[in-house]
């Protein structure tokens, strides 16, 4: 055991602290008052609250089929000692039998024919149990995948930064956590009925209950003083660095690397690399941090309990040295066989309580996916209620805003005490180099995230008094951090504004204006194709000589589309063209929504936008300003999370040693020198 191997000083005394192979283990310590039952029993209480909410749930999935999933349950958990019972009959009348010289045939058919049907009607339960259980099985996932679903589609992006959303979580596990408080239940039942089985068995053999208490011994002992990782609350690392390092390196064994790995010429470096890590770190155990909690017992306590689960042997061989007629053959047989089964189930049960206590924190998280509240809240004002809605486009004002990013470890502000004003209709182009806070402010007018201090207003009143929804209608975005959805290229388009959907004209319209008409229409599938799609495809035992049918059939499955960043670009701008077909836009923001295209396209990409323009205000984010800052009534140029000047490009190009002329004369001296 490397037991404290890694301490540190920063780790609380109520936690243990190991090195279990790769892995830094902490665990609670427990504080272990009457032999640790008292922990143990706050612990199952503890959990009776979920169980009952999630029995009743999962019983109003499926109620009829689930009452009859647990009955069958129940049958397994008598099952045992039915047949048990039933063993022993036939073995003591045998037993009689043979001392007599006269066996009684009838008793003996009687007792089989017994056995026969019990092994039958638990076969036939067994049969109709596993087609039964994947249906409420499927309900069951369909359920809370449509709980979990909906929830994390609407959590905001602050909430998704806290790490308060919880995304990790999926429905198929919710099933298998059910059936672990069936097992449980049912090995409870199997339990008591074998332990009850015993204990008359050894009275009537006169054994006494002494013997049911060696028979429990062993694993009493392990409850007691073995309890398995996944029984304690506790958190695990990969810490050694030479399997975080060997882990890094085969991570580039994916195809999205293959390109670089081969112009870079570096797959030497990596392999050599991957044997220099593999070597360091040796015989390092890799295994599960359970399986290695397991091992770590120390020789003393492994002795002992391999005693205690031979008491019993002990008990056969003292009587049968001291007392020779206290036993028939076959009350010998048949303790040893419950006693065996006894074990057995004692076992499984004591690990499903650990999956069950698992499980329950498991289903915690997901009824608690519920009670998590986004962080952006919703106002009460309408946008842009009756009042504002005259103009055309939105006015935003910037009083003293700072903000960071939620969870974020950097020391410095994304945005410093920033203040401006953009006046309703205004073409606004915001500049600055990389890391200068441009982006940021764009998410905070498009409210995707709240200030820290300070105070957004959008014509004259609190970003935060207006309903969430009504800003977003106001709102058309083009930002490079887009994607195209997994479905079909008009789709992507159409969701701009699902509500003209299903008009393929608006689609054609705003796909030519976002520039994607051309090398849509050039697809074999056109505006149905879909890229990236999901699907699951998989052959075995296919010739790859592709001459057989199926192999045939094979590649053309294997069949992709794929299109350039450009082209993805274009989409992701017709799906902003098609937002402007609502009519409610009052604000576009395109932050380096051009960077991908090439010249041409950009042209016609702003002369686009400028022609939707009609009032709307327009802030553009770039670092290509010749385009744009001819036509700008205002630009905002940004360094190190501040403002550090504004005004339109005659008056910024007059500072002295000003950010935007550093950044103008290096473009133009770009091409100048080109030129030269
Ligand atoms: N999601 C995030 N979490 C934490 N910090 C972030 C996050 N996004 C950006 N930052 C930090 O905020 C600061 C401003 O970043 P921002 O993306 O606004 O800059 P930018 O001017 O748009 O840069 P670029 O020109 O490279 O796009 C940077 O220091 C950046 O590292």
């Amino acid at each position: 055991m490397e037991k404290n191997e890694l301490r540190n000083p920063a780790v609380s005394s109520s936690l243990e602290e190991m090195k279990l192979g790769v892995w830094r283990v902490l665990v609670e310590r427990e504080i272990r008052t009457s032999l640790g039952f008292e922990m143990h029993w706050k612990k199952i209480t503890a959990m009776l609250p979920t169980i009952q909410k999630f029995v009743t749930d999962v019983y109003m999935i499926g109620p009829g089929l689930l009452t009859l999933i647990i009955l069958s349950k129940l049958w397994s958990g008598i099952e045992d000692v039915l047949v048990l019972h039933l063993a022993n009959q036939v073995l003591s009348i045998i037993e009689v039998g043979l001392k007599e010289g006269k066996p009684d045939t009838a008793a003996i058919l009687n007792a089989v024919v017994a056995r026969f049907l019990v092994v039958a009607i638990s076969a036939a339960v067994q049969w109709w149990r596993e087609r039964a259980t994947p249906i409420m099985e499927n309900r069951c996932t369909h359920h809370y995948e449509d709980f979990l679903f909906s929830t994390n589609l609407r959590t905001d992006l602050p909430t998704v930064h806290d790490n308060n959303a919880d995304n990790s979580l999926t429905a198929r596990a919710v099933w298998d956590n059910f059936t672990a408080l069936l097992d449980v239940a049912e090995t409870a039942i199997q339990t008591v009925g074998l332990m009850a089985y015993i204990l008359q068995l050894a009275i009537s053999s006169r054994h006494g209950p002494v013997f049911v208490l060696l028979c429990i011994g062993k694993p009493l002992l392990r409850v007691i003083f073995r309890r398995s990782l996944w029984e304690r609350a506790h958190i695990v690392e990969a810490a050694d660095p030479n399997y975080l390092r060997l882990r890094a390196l085969k991570e580039l064994e994916d195809n999205k690397y293959r390109q670089d790995i081969i112009s870079g010429n570096i797959s030497d470096y990596i392999l050599t690399e991957y044997d220099r890590a593999r070597e360091e770190l040796g015989d390092t155990d890799i295994s599960y941090p359970a399986q290695l909690y397991d091992i770590k017992r120390s020789l003393n306590l492994t002795v002992i309990m391999e005693i205690a689960g031979d008491l019993t042997m002990l008990y056969y061989a003292g009587n049968a040295v001291f007392n020779p007629t206290k036993f028939t053959l076959t009350s010998i047989a048949m303790l040893q066989h419950s006693e065996s089964i006894l074990r057995r189930t004692f076992y499984g049960g004591v690990k499903k309580i650990g999956e069950l206590r698992q499980g329950m924190i498991f289903m915690k998280r997901i009824y608690g996916v519920a009670d998590i509240t986004n962080v952006v809240k919703d106002g009460t004002l309408e946008y842009p209620g009756t009042q504002q809605s005259e103009m055309d486009g939105m006015s935003i004002d910037l009083r003293d805003v700072s903000f960071s990013y939620p969870g974020s470890k950097s020391n410095v502000k994304a945005l410093d005490d920033v203040s401006f004003s953009i006046k309703s209709g205004q073409l606004v182009v915001l500049v600055g180099a990389n890391g200068s806070g441009k982006s940021t402010l764009v998410k905070l007018l498009a409210r995707l995230y709240d200030v820290t201090s300070g105070q957004v207003l959008v014509n004259g009143q609190d970003i935060r008094a207006y309903k969430i929804e009504d800003l977003r209608a106001a709102t058309a975005s083009l930002t490079q951090d887009h994607k195209l959805y997994p479905l079909s290229l008009s789709e992507n388009i159409g969701l701009g504004h699902p509500k003209q959907f299903s008009d393929e004209n608006i689609i054609l319209d705003a796909a030519q204006k976002g520039g994607a008409n051309g090398f849509v229409s050039k697809l074999k599938q056109g505006f149905s194709t879909v890229l990236d799609p999901k699907t699951d495809q998989w052959s075995m035992h296919v010739e790859t000589t592709g001459k057989t049918p199926l192999a045939k059939e094979a590649q053309k499955l294997k069949g992709i589309v794929d299109i350039s960043g450009g082209e993805r670009q274009r989409v992701v701008a017709s799906r902003t063209f098609m937002r402007f077909k609502s009519g409610t836009v009052k604000l576009v923001i395109a932050d380096e929504g051009s960077s991908a295209l090439d010249p041409e396209g950009e042209w016609e990409l702003f002369k686009n936008l400028r022609e939707e323009r009609q009032g709307k205000t327009m802030v553009f984010v770039t670092h290509r300003f010749g385009h744009l800052t001819k036509y700008a009534d205002l630009i905002l140029c940004m360094k190190d999370g501040r403002l550090v000047e504004s005004g339109s490009h005659e008056e910024l190009m007059k500072i002295p040693d000003g950010e935007y002329l550093k950044l103008y004369d290096m473009q133009a001296k770009a091409f100048s020198e080109n030129a030269a």
